[in-house]
């Protein structure tokens, strides 16, 4: 986006120098138009069939709109006692008015099942794109997440799917019938008089010229205009997400002007494009207006029937036919501007679609991956960056199986972003991280994660009931085992003094402290009993009273005989790193140093580990 100041023209032609905002590419504005349509096609393919048929029934239904005005035709002469004699008229005004009602009925039934066709259509493609949405965020490495605004990706899962809902289901239908139809109807007028035919028409280029010229560039502006909402809802949930930490510093202007400027710029890039656009547009509606066309049709027509050429009856067709061809302008103008707005809407989806997937060789999701020796860890001359930035840089390092490992560094040196491949959130850019001597790439997402458990910093505590949160890996867990695990971790008094105990809802009914949230990821843990565990600061935000029970039970959990573990600790202090078989230095995404708490008790930065924990 560049940020030249542009002036906007009236419909007068005067220049409005106040009209400035920050101006998004022309040019990427009209790409994205045509990659928006281009999407929308790929998505719909699935349904393509479904959509010929419901646009087969709708060309149908459309010719079957003339049918109604031939019966009016023939009921206007049966009526005005052109057919001949009196009996005989009789019989034709039935006739006409069964014709009538009968080929209104018909044309009514084949539009509705044309309908009923694409929403079926529209249905499925909800569901698969919702479906093949849902995999491929389950399957996107967190890396992607941390670099995707959540309203943008909350935006394509649901509002996304229901743009396209509204194109789907109608666009085939509506459109065949508002071009059909009017071609039928017109076909109709002028096979009748063809001088009331070209009245029915007449002041239709007024309309459409002036309609093609407020249309100019719609497609870019549109396109321009969703990128727009696209900010305004991302700079909304930006400030929404971080509204305790700005408050906190007295910086809700500042956070707020974000916002609020991106409002702004909507809001002058919409008067500006619009404001015009609806001054020419309401003109060119006063060409197709009712008055209008019965002033002209009547008129005229009235003129045609007096000079003998044109018949009374023809006159009363002809003139509905006029009034109703706008209508199908209107149609197609509104289709066209939702098929615009799905163009976008597909486009986003579509990139979620795209997202990268985490591989998995593995055909079983429940077995344990072949080869499998032991529950050692290693990661084999892995590197990992975030897009320029290299975080891991060829790092090599042996756990030993049953053994705990403290990962120690200045704050950004790698650690955590080395633990959590180990998790497989993500996977390294160079080399592999292998678990009982099997690449990670070679497990079966649910069996990786019923060995390699994890307590990060942020504890991620999801709005479910405490014993929902607790047993979120371990769906049968009985309320016992889960009991036990909530002691171990020393948070059970705190979940017991609850009025709804292991039924309560985190964020309805309760909100928990930093280091109860702390203690509940803790108990998840304990209760998964994985063989391999990674810590990322578990005691963080543990009061001084838990944090050595804490630290008792989880060494109990390590150096349990009959489960022993595998355990990486990210570790800030020396409470952490006490009692471990192994310490890993890291410093700008490398090893510096590892060996025992004796080996490396020299080392600089385990020595400031220890001042800094003294001072
Ligand atoms: N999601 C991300 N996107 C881009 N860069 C990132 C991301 N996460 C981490 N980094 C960068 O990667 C480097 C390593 O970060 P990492 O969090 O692994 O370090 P750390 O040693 O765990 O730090 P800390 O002790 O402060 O948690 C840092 O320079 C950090 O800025």
């Amino acid at each position: 986006m560049n940020s030249d100041t542009i002036q906007s023209t009236t419909s007068t032609g005067s220049i409005s120098p106040d009209t400035t905002y920050d101006e998004p590419d022309v040019v990427s504005s009209r790409e994205k138009d045509k990659a928006g349509r281009k999407a929308f096609q790929r998505l719909i393919r699935p349904i393509s069939l479904e959509l010929a048929i419901a646009r087969i029934l709708a060309f149908i239904s459309a010719v079957l709109s003339v049918g109604p005005y031939i019966a009016l035709v023939w009921l206007a002469k049966a009526l005005l006692g052109q057919g001949g004699a009196q009996g005989s008229n009789e019989g034709e005004v039935k006739s006409a008015l069964t014709l009538l009602i009968g080929l209104f009925v018909a044309r009514l039934v084949v539009y509705l099942v044309a309908l009923t066709v694409s929403h079926f259509a529209d249905v499925k493609l909800r569901h698969l794109l919702q479906r093949q949405i849902a995999q491929r965020l389950s399957q996107a490495p967190l890396s992607w997440f941390s670099r995707t605004n959540s309203g943008q990706v909350r935006k394509a899962v649901q509002d996304d799917t229901a743009e396209i809902h509204a194109v789907v289901a109608h666009a085939p239908v509506d459109s065949t019938v508002a071009i059909v139809s009017p071609l039928a109807l017109l076909a109709y007028v002028f096979y009748l008089n063809w001088m009331l035919g070209i009245l029915a028409i007449i002041t239709l280029p007024v309309y459409l010229g002036l309609m093609a010229f407020t249309m100019r560039g719609m497609g870019e502006k549109t396109a321009e205009m969703d990128t727009r909402l696209g900010h305004v809802s991302a700079t909304m949930v930006e400030f929404v997400t971080g509204i305790s930490v700005v408050k906190a510093f007295g910086q809700t202007g500042k956070a707020h002007a974000r916002y609020d400027r991106a409002t702004k710029d909507f809001h002058k890039f919409y008067l500006a494009w619009c404001g015009p656009m609806l001054r020419i547009s309401a003109m060119s509606y006063v060409a197709i207006s009712t008055s209008v066309l019965v002033l002209v049709n009547l008129g005229l027509g009235s003129l045609l029937i007096r000079s003998g050429h044109a018949q009374a009856t023809d006159l009363i067709p002809t003139t509905i036919v006029a009034l109703a061809i706008p209508q199908a302008f209107e149609t197609l103008a509104n289709m066209a501007w939702s098929l615009q707005i799905a163009g976008s809407a597909a486009l986003r989806v579509q990139n979620i679609l795209n997202i990268p997937q985490i591989s998995q060789d593995a055909a079983s999701a429940a077995a344990l991956p072949e080869g499998i020796k032991g529950q050692s860890v290693d990661f084999v001359d892995v590197s990992y960056s975030y897009g320029a930035h290299k975080a891991v840089d060829h790092v090599s390092l042996h756990l030993e199986a049953g053994t705990t490992t403290a990962l120690i560094g200045p704050s950004g040196s790698g650690k955590t972003t080395l633990a959590t491949l180990l998790a497989r959130f993500s996977d390294p850019d160079e080399g592999c991280i292998r678990i009982g001597g099997v690449d990670l790439r070679h497990w079966p997402a649910e069996t990786l994660y019923r060995h390699v458990g994890f307590v990060l910093q942020d504890p991620q505590i999801l709005s479910l009931s405490i014993r929902d949160n607790v047993a979120l890996g371990k769906e049968d867990a009985s309320d016992e085992e889960i009991w036990q695990a909530l002691e171990s971790a020393q948070v059970a008094d705190e979940i017991r003094a609850l009025a709804h105990g292991l039924d309560t809802i985190y964020g309805v009914d309760t909100h928990l402290s930093g280091g109860q949230c702390q203690r509940l990821a803790i108990a998840r843990a304990l209760l998964l009993n994985t063989p391999v565990l990674i810590l990322d600061e578990a005691t963080a935000f543990a009061d001084p009273e838990s944090e050595a029970q804490i630290q008792q039970a989880l060494s109990a959990l390590v150096h349990n005989p009959q489960h022993p573990k595998t355990v990486l600790v990210i570790a800030h202090r020396p409470a952490s790193v006490r009692h471990v078989d192994q310490v890993v230095i890291m410093e700008n995404g490398k090893i510096s140093a590892k060996g025992t708490p004796q080996e490396v008790s020299e080392e600089p930065l385990y020595m400031a580990l220890w001042e800094g924990s003294t001072r």
